[in-house]
């Protein structure tokens, strides 16, 4: 049976309470990357409890651990379970999100106050971190949630929720967690699938499935030297400069036409075939929607194919920051003492961070000892996942199809996705089942950027489809 009318018409007449639930979300600072805020990221997990909880949902909070982060021991954020419904004769999806978010101040370059949701009527969009990645997915699924309990109606399928607030971090505490609840007798036993709603779709106008997502190495390299920060003036031309280093050494990774130059890296990846190349060529996608999105006319190429293929089938390595280094206002003439340069490289299969971290350490021994420098070099290979990709003509996908088609009126684009969401391989390997993602956001969101937004048709209409999905798994055949 499809979503029932009055379900779509209970969603369209509750937007702004879900509007208003989703400011609240939004109001807590729940960044994980940030130990200063690790008191918001817990209240964060609170606040999306009790809310479960008042909607029926039979939940609980477990313990991750501690973690080390900026040489600091820190209570990880818990992971959050939930169940509602335990029908034998029903199909069981777990659905996962996260309650963190990436770091966001005013002065990034915010129009306004990027923990204050901005509803901006004229546009209609939400503006907000977190409102698309993935507070507004996240509170997609209460939304569906809060139409069932209110009308005590139950869910055509059981629900299993896990939502954790490390994902942005990698995940910290989760893989564990998620092995063991896949065990015989676990909180996971009994999925027949898996639904996650954290990625976007390719443009602005095409509902999409994903079925790949690449993985990631991420690294830290330091370079030290002087006793403390110098004076240009005094030092310069006399000591070795550990900026100076680093910089020659962040030179040596990647060519601005983004080639990897660390040998063994590129070569990896097979050459895509013909066939290959036709789905790409198949997207609804264009040039002008990449551009859109990234804010500038900077695209690599103007062949299309190409640029979909730098994003979803090659490898990419990406220059984050530099820590350490003097960014503000002025011309201070300082020499720092120590930098440390952050990348990471974007994996696809057969790549995983064990294969390539040993090719980025040898590469960055060898530029290092090539310039002849008597500063130090430590090389910290910090979080990472392997890549991901799953069956599209499984079940699970034909029911996300047909829910697309009954919300949107339109077929979805089957992607890959460029990002990484590290633990959708765990959940696959450990409970052995089909995963989907399916994509509330638009490609021009901003996520992890400045004015992230999530557009409100979006969050309106992408609460229908996780509720519209979850009917049509009931009905589609195994
Ligand atoms: N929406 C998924 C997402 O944004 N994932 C992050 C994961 C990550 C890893 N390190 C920091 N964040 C991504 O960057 O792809
Ligand atoms: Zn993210
Ligand atoms: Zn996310």
């Amino acid at each position: 049976m499809p979503a029932p009318d009055k379900f779509f018409k209970y969603i369209d007449d509750n937007a702004d309470t879900f509007i208003k639930r989703l400011a609240a979300a939004v109001a807590i600072p729940s960044v994980s990357g940030d130990g200063t805020h690790r008191k918001d990221v817990v209240a964060m997990a609170n606040w999306l409890n009790s809310e479960l909880k008042q909607l029926g949902v039979d939940t609980k909070l477990v313990d991750l651990g501690k973690h080390v982060m900026d040489e600091q021991e820190l209570d990880l954020p818990p992971a959050i379970l939930g169940k509602l419904g335990n029908d034998p004769n029903k199909k069981t999806v777990l659905i996962y999100g996260h309650y963190d978010v990436q770091p966001a101040s005013k002065s990034d370059g915010w129009d306004t106050d990027p923990f204050t949701l901005v509803v901006d009527e004229k546009n209609g969009r939400l503006i907000g971190r977190g409102s698309t990645d993935d507070k507004g997915p996240v509170l997609g699924w209460l939304n569906v949630i809060q139409y069932h309990h209110q009308n005590n109606i139950p869910l055509p399928v059981n629900l299993i929720c896990c939502f954790e607030g490390m994902e942005e971090s990698g995940s910290e505490g989760l893989d564990d967690l998620v092995r063991k609840e896949s065990k015989k007798g676990g909180y996971f036993e009994g999925t027949d699938c898996i639904c996650i709603s954290d990625n976007y779709w390719l443009n602005t106008r095409t509902p999409a499935l994903t079925y790949g997502l690449r993985g990631l190495a991420y690294y830290k390299v330091t370079v030290a030297g002087p006793g403390r920060d110098l004076h240009s003036g005094t030092f310069g031309r006399t000591v070795h400069e550990p900026m100076t280093d680093l910089i020659s050494l962040l030179g040596t990774l990647v060519t601005p036409q983004g080639d990897i130059l660390v040998p063994g890296v590129d070569d990896m990846v097979p050459p895509p075939d013909e066939d290959e190349k036709a789905i790409y060529a198949g997207l609804d996608y264009s040039i002008a929607d990449i551009e859109g999105a990234a804010g500038g006319q900077i695209a690599l190429s103007s062949d299309k194919v190409a640029v979909l293929m730098g994003r979803m089938r090659y490898p990419s390595l990406s220059i984050h920051g530099i820590e350490g280094a003097f960014y503000g206002a002025g011309g201070k003439t300082v020499i720092p003492a120590k930098v440390s340069g952050k990348f990471s490289i974007r994996l696809v299969p057969p790549q995983t961070p064990d294969n390539i971290n040993p090719l980025v350490i040898d590469h960055l021994e060898k530029a290092f000892a090539k310039l002849g420098s008597k500063n130090k070099l430590n090389i910290e290979a910090a979080h990472g996942g392997k890549p991901w990709m799953a069956d599209h003509r499984h079940w699970n996908y034909e029911a996300a199809k047909r829910a697309t088609k009954i919300v949107y009126n339109q077929d979805p684009d089957l992607t890959r996705e460029g990002g990484s969401i590290p633990v959708t391989l765990t959940f696959a390997e450990a409970l052995g089942v089909n995963v989907l993602l399916l994509p509330m956001g638009r490609g021009d969101d901003g996520a992890h950027s400045t004015n992230e937004k999530i557009d409100k048709s979006n969050f309106i209409q992408g609460s229908k489809l996780l509720g519209s999905y979850l009917y049509e798994l009931a009905d589609v055949s195994k």
